[in-house]
């Protein structure tokens, strides 16, 4: 039996819950017990009131000059913890790699089986997606599974071959280009590096961006990384249940992300159709989807997941390289003197005869503190990728870190921490000894780390080696045969100013790009003219290059 309740009665109870509601709304948004220290808050929007849309980094550098070197932020109703000291990000990321290698939960990754393994928990998948790239583009390994003895010098010295065919020839087409046509500096580099990225993971090289799969390729990685970059959802997680519920008419970020996955499910399965039609008709020449879909791990990957990894590999190579050597042109142009020294190097050690190579590198000290200096300098990473996130409650120094919290390397303030005049680009900070070893940039000791711009931990990028190639090609020989110098009358050129968003590059500016003489020019052209001689009409490898190259050679 239904009792009716006094009208008394009811008025309490509707007192009482809007009291509890309005207190609930009222401490969403604020700081836990013994949270890191922040600023202070608001309720709902916690901190995002205080977020820029552009230049976070340097807000982000002052609350670290603030509060220290760990700082709890609440972005909407999310835990966002900045870390801006070499050693948090030891005794946290490196330590205890344990609870502090998962991802934050974002929206994106209920789309398309949360494939895409810079979002995606440390879990078994996971585990399996590193493994390939561990076992495929891990420096030692991969030298010894496919020789490449015709096309080099010195090929029993070099340590990647399928890296370093592509970055021979890109790196020649780049100087070559940037003969022809050097005002479109920043395109040819990007060709260079999506170039680099395509063959290493599908085994095609790009002559020309904007065209074929890569056109498909850059369309999906713009739509990925704005549907990725501060979406309201993620900051408000109760908001999920109803972004389900709601057509996509209301809420045009669903369709955006329908949108990526109608081009994931045509592209990366046409790319995956294309790699083992090549291995159907006996074209079993090296990249790191043959080397997946020819895997024979007990934990091999399905061919979903394949298709998957080769991509995102693709979107995380080639932007990255491409802003970071844009860093390095202008640190040419804003330090004359570093270049000139650089140019005294090279001419020391290589002469004006030939163009440097990857043996070079033990014997260019300098070149090599360039290359550690520009990403430190300008990290394209602000804030190392995707955060790290964790996977229990924990405590630190006293400071309460919950559960599922994002936390951020923050990459500008950790690479100008500890260091003197930081934002002079100085390559004298980077010794012979440190850049000999050639994973410095990652070294596990994040206290003698030059910098942050690779990340840290479980998660630390997986393609440095590969990186560390292209930039070395790219930027050595770069220097043996351009200067590089401001356009007299050009719009001045702000040195720390960088796109918006997480993934930066230099804010555009002007460069004069002339050879430094007639017999570099001479080379160059010679160079290429011959590289082309194992290119095919569409610019991509000739069969004879790879039966000489990878056919051949296997049988000695
Ligand atoms: C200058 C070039 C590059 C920079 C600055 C860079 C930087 C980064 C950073 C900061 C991360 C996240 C690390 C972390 O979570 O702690 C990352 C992850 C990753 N990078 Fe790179 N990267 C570069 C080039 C490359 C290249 C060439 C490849 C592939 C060939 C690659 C593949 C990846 C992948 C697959 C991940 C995700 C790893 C995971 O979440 O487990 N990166 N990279």
């Amino acid at each position: 039996m239904i009792s009716e309740a006094s009208p008394d009665f009811l008025w309490i109870a509707l007192v009482i819950c809007a009291l509890f509601l309005g207190f609930k709304i009222l401490r969403y948004g604020m700081r836990p017990k013994n949270f890191p220290p922040g600023p202070p808050t608001l309720p709902v929007l916690g901190n995002l009131h205080q977020m820029p849309l552009k230049d976070f980094h340097l807000r982000f550098k002052e609350w670290a000059d603030e509060y220290g070197p760990i700082v709890g932020l609440k972005a909407g109703g999310t835990n966002l913890i900045l870390i801006n000291d070499p050693d948090v990000v030891k005794a946290l990321i490196e330590k205890r790699s344990g609870i502090y290698s998962a991802r934050p939960d974002l929206f994106i990754r209920e789309f398309n089986n949360n494939l895409n393994i810079a979002f995606r928990d440390n879990d078994d998948t996971w585990r399996r997606q590193r493994k390939m790239y561990h076992l495929r583009l891990n420096v030692k390994v991969a030298n010894q599974y496919v020789p490449y003895q015709e096309c080099y010098h010195h090929p029993r010295e070099i340590a990647h071959h399928t890296n370093i065919i592509a970055k021979t020839f890109d790196s020649t087409q780049l100087l070559n280009d940037l003969l022809d046509n050097p005002q479109n500096f920043s395109r040819h580099l990007q060709r260079y590096t999506t170039s680099v990225a395509s063959t290493v993971l599908y085994g095609w090289r790009t002559a020309e961006g904007g065209r074929g799969y890569v056109k498909d390729l850059m369309n999906w990685m713009d739509k990925t990384s704005e549907a990725a970059n501060l979406q309201l959802i993620d900051f408000y997680p109760f908001l999920r249940s109803i972004y389900r519920f709601l057509p996509e008419s209301l809420v045009p970020f669903k369709r955006k992300l329908r949108e990526i996955k109608v081009i994931e499910n045509r592209l990366f399965f046409d790319l995956l159709e294309n790699a083992k039609e090549m291995i159907k008709n006996g074209k079993v020449y090296p990249s790191f989807i043959r080397d997946m879909l020819l895997s024979d791990d007990v934990d091999r990957l399905n061919e979903v997941e394949i298709a998957n990894n080769a991509a995102h590999g693709f979107g995380a190579a080639t932007d990255t390289q491409w802003n970071t050597s844009l860093g390095f042109i202008k640190a040419m142009i804003l330090y004359p003197e570093t270049q000139a020294e650089a140019h005294r190097e090279i001419d020391r050690v290589i002469g004006s005869g030939r163009l440097p190579q990857w043996e070079d590198r033990p014997n260019l000290p300098y070149v090599r503190a360039i290359i550690e200096e520009s990403p430190r300098w300008i990290p394209t990473t602000l804030s190392a990728a995707v955060p790290h996130s964790n996977s229990r409650d924990d405590e630190y120094n006293g400071y309460f870190i919950p559960k599922g919290s994002s936390l951020m390397m923050n990459v500008w303030t950790l690479n100008n921490t500890n260091r003197t005049n930081p934002r002079i680009f100085d390559p004298s900070r980077h010794s012979a000894e440190a850049t000999a070893l050639e994973s410095n940039g990652i070294n596990p000791n994040s206290s003698a780390r030059p910098h942050f711009t690779f990340g840290a931990g479980r998660g630390v990028c997986p393609g440095f080696h590969v990186a560390e190639r292209g930039l070395f090609m790219a930027i050595s020989k770069m220097l043996w045969a351009f200067k590089f110098e401001r356009i007299p009358g050009s719009e001045k050129i702000v040195q720390d100013a960088v796109t918006p968003g997480f993934i930066v590059r230099p804010v555009d500016y002007k460069c004069a790009i002339t050879p430094r003489d007639e017999k570099r020019v001479e080379i160059i052209r010679r160079e290429w003219q011959q590289a082309q001689e194992s290119l095919d009409a569409d610019e991509n490898f000739t069969e004879q290059f790879f039966q000489r190259a990878f056919v051949n050679n296997k049988k000695d």
